[in-house]
């Protein structure tokens, strides 16, 4: 029997279209041949299963080859197989009018929008010829008493269908390499892709007399049978060189989606930017892309993993993602999955979860910043670190402070520090009054500070430099100056004299005579503004960054130093004041350069004086 035809199809020759609209991707050809031969070896075992196909089923796998020398890339398997009238069916009518829909629909679209759409539309088998110039399929189906078929076609709508010898049942699609796709003769080039989108496929491919494949993927298999030892290996077979996970979370679940995978907690720190893209998707174990925008929520893109779902669309364009049903309840799924996994770690093992905490407390705070339902879940397990090092809760520290640090507008008034460092006399001040001090020096935390500042009731935060110890939490007593009011402005003239720049604010303060002799704050508002920008934290707000700092240098008018500058003569006194002054900007590790020059001359002078 042999038989020439024209393919029904309405496009003359949609061959060259498809080339040239789905150029960027080539290789995913393999991926679609590999697929199909796996359907169909799956086919067989079901209707194996089922008692339909009673004969030998053999060693069922799908073997990749490549002939340099025929320039030919051949995928083989042992599956259902086709007749001849199926070839007909499945592969003219099938493929070359998915083929043909595809170029109507999409002549417009651009190139990646295309790529994405390849594999559904039935023209998973003509992406062959996005390589090849001829494509050969031999096959027997499995049905008794079939007769083996040869088709062969070049990509325009003429096709040769004839009997042919062919002993095994199961199907060889035979590729003859056209010149301008040599690099797929490469046998590492085809290794490459197949370990790539094979990866996980459920059936072994076999390719250069080696199985590239692990057939049943960690995400297959159920929770209960698996070790932390065997998601830890997987974690590194994903990503070698990676440091161990955190923690993961086994996802699993068939209604109302499908959708399987494990997801792992990585060590992130604050390279926001670097670890994205490390979550790949899969549909039924065949690998589709790296770019899970807009099927994972944001903040869950700095988790890595594996994801599985025939549900997720990828034959859609972005902006119809984001309005799927499917992805949107997928992406709910997810979040929930994930707060309620970091919920159960804190319940069960708080101090293995305090310890974490360095590590995903930058992700918690993303999602609580970006989900408003995250928010809710995370609340009760977010955790604030003081400076002494330890962790509490939302509702444990707002306990923790209500004694001593509710201001006289009954506001509770939080503490911070970002750098302990740096800010340590302040620290140090504030501890001594009974008050307590919070970290915050993540890149995240100007925001998630003004995020608290909404959500937690009558709160505010203040950076414990942000004002003079006795104003940072303003409450009803107020100290008695020893100053006159004549006294105070001549002492304000004089160290403002003394300073002599436009930027530091002088004001005279009736501070503890403890207190240092001049304390340098910088008011919270205008250094939270000058913060959330340098984060990025938003177009409004760019004139802050050019805002030079404007700094309040409080004189302490109870510090018996305030007696003596005020006693002494002229010279004596702005020597004094520049003297206190650079204590203060010492203490905030501002004095550098020149200053610091002249302040270590002073200092030797002043130790020398009588
Ligand atoms: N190796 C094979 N063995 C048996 N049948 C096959 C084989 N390859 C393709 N077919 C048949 O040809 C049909 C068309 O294949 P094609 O890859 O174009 O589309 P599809 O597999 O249905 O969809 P997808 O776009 O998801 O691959 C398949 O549905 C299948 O019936």
């Amino acid at each position: 029997m042999q038989e020439t035809g024209s393919i029904s199809i309405h496009t003359e020759n949609i061959f060259p279209i498809i080339k040239k609209f789905l150029y960027s991707d080539h290789e995913i050809f393999l991926r679609e041949l590999v697929s199909n031969a796996v359907d169909a070896t799956q086919k067989l075992k079901s209707l194996a299963q089922l008692g339909e196909y009673q004969g030998e089923a053999g060693e069922l796998k799908v073997t990749v080859s490549v002939d340099k020398e025929k320039r030919t890339i051949t995928v083989s398997d042992r599956g259902i197989g086709m007749t001849a009238d199926e070839i007909k069916k499945y592969i003219n009518q099938i493929a070359f009018s998915g083929a043909t829909e595809f170029v109507e629909k999409y002549k417009d679209k651009d190139a990646s929008a295309k790529d994405q759409i390849i594999g559904q539309f039935g023209l998973g088998f003509y992406s062959a010829f996005m390589v090849a110039k001829e494509v050969e399929i031999f096959s027997r189906s499995y049905k008794e008493g079939s007769e083996a078929a040869r088709w062969v076609c070049d990509g325009s709508t003429e096709f040769t269908l004839e009997t042919a010898e062919k002993a095994e049942r199961g199907t060889d699609v035979v590729l003859h390499v056209a010149e301008d796709s040599d690099e797929f003769l490469e046998a590492t080039r085809l290794r490459g892709i197949l370990e790539k989108y094979c990866r996980f496929l459920p059936i072994e491919i076999e390719f250069e007399g080696t199985v590239i494949n692990q057939t049943q993927p960690l995400w297959t298999k159920q929770p209960s049978e698996l070790t932390d030892e065997d998601y830890t290996k997987f974690y590194q077979e994903l990503y070698p060189f990676s440091e161990k996970p955190l923690f993961w979370i086994h996802l699993n679940v068939d209604y109302p989606f499908n959708l399987t995978g494990i997801l792992y907690f990585p060590k992130v720190k604050d390279e926001l930017q670097l670890q994205r893209n490390k979550i790949q998707l899969y549909s039924r174990q065949v690998f589709i892309t790296d770019e899970v925008k807009d099927v994972v929520p944001e903040f869950l893109m700095l988790l890595h993993g594996v994801l599985d779902s025939p549900d997720i669309p990828l034959n859609v364009s972005r902006s119809f993602l984001q309005a799927d049903a499917n992805v949107r309840k997928i992406n709910q799924y997810i979040t929930k999955k994930v707060a309620d996994k970091l919920a159960e770690i804190f319940r069960k093992e708080r101090s293995s979860f305090e310890e974490k905490w360095s590590d995903i407390n930058l992700f918690v705070k993303y999602g609580m910043l970006s989900d408003d339902k995250f928010y809710d879940r995370a609340k009760d397990f977010a955790l604030l670190q003081s400076v002494a090092g330890k962790f509490y809760t939302f509702g444990e520290y707002t306990e923790l402070v209500q004694a001593n640090q509710v201001d006289q507008n009954g506001q509770t008034v939080l503490l911070y520090t970002t750098d302990e460092e740096a800010q340590h006399a302040y620290v140090v001040a504030a501890q001594e009054r009974g008050y307590d001090v919070l970290n915050f020096n993540g890149p995240l935390d100007p925001h998630f500070i003004g995020l608290l500042e909404q959500k937690l009731e009558k709160t505010t935060f203040k950076r414990v430099d942000a004002d003079t110890i006795g104003k940072l939490i303003e409450k009803e007593e107020t100290a008695e100056s020893v100053l006159s009011d004549d006294e105070k402005t001549k002492l304000q003239e004089l160290f403002a004299k003394a300073i002599n720049n436009e930027h530091m604010h002088v004001q005279v303060e009736a501070l503890a005579p403890q207190d240092a002799p001049v304390i340098i704050t910088l008011p919270e508002f205008m250094r939270r503004m000058k913060d959330m920008q340098r984060v990025g934290g938003g177009g409004g707000m760019a004139m802050f960054g050019s805002l030079p700092d404007s700094y309040t240098v409080s004189v302490n008018a109870n510090n018996p130093v305030a007696q003596r500058v005020l006693k002494a003569d002229d010279e004596a006194a702005t020597k004094l004041a520049k003297q206190a002054f650079d204590l203060a900007l010492l203490a905030q590790g501002l004095l550098k350069g020149e200053a610091l020059t002249q302040f270590v001359k002073r200092s030797a002078e002043l130790l020398a004086a009588e």
